[in-house]
């Protein structure tokens, strides 16, 4: 089956953050692609990957950025999909500038953003994956059974505190 979320991110260098995004998506079924594409360094690529996402099937993108992450709002500047952006954690500012470029966008335009990090990865997969389980029952229905486990873990530790 063809890919339905698209995860982008600025630099390879990303990877480990992004990663946790398409581990989320592959333990859910969800076909998937990934890609390396960057406002800054590939611009046109980033445009032509941005205005031909809904004609090639995506249904939502995922976009990871680090530092002055104007990834996310440039592609969501360019499509009507929604986008999730990740905002990565820089070494410097430890990615409160990721994720103030990334949350702060001007009225009319949304991203929605997650945490910094490998969490916000985690639950950008989840949140797309929750995207399309709107509309797709058993997806939806294996987000559930993730949840069940989630509580499950929970409710089984503080036995063993
Ligand atoms: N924020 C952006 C964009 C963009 O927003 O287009 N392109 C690359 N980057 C970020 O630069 C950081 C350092 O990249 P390198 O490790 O390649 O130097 C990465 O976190 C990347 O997301």
């Amino acid at each position: 089956m063809s890919a339905i979320v698209g995860v982008i991110m600025g630099s390879k260098s990303d990877w480990d953050t992004m990663k946790l995004a398409c581990d989320v998506l592959e333990e859910l079924q969800i076909p998937y692609e990934k890609k390396v594409v960057s406002a800054h360094r590939t611009p046109d690529l980033m445009f032509e990957y941005a205005e031909t996402a809904a004609e090639r099937g995506l249904k939502v993108i995922i976009a990871g950025a680090g530092g002055a992450a104007h990834l996310p709002g440039m592609v969501a500047a360019k499509t009507a999909l929604p986008v999730i952006g990740v905002p990565v954690k820089s070494s410097n500012l430890n990615g409160l500038d990721s994720l103030l470029s990334i949350v702060q966008m001007p009225g009319g335009i949304p991203v929605a953003t997650v945490a910094i990090g490998n969490a916000g990865a985690t639950n950008a997969g989840l949140l797309a994956a929750q995207m399309i389980g709107a509309f797709d029952p058993a997806v939806q229905e294996r987000v559930a059974a993730r949840r069940e486990r989630i509580k499950r873990d929970v409710l089984e530790s503080s036995e063993t505190l």
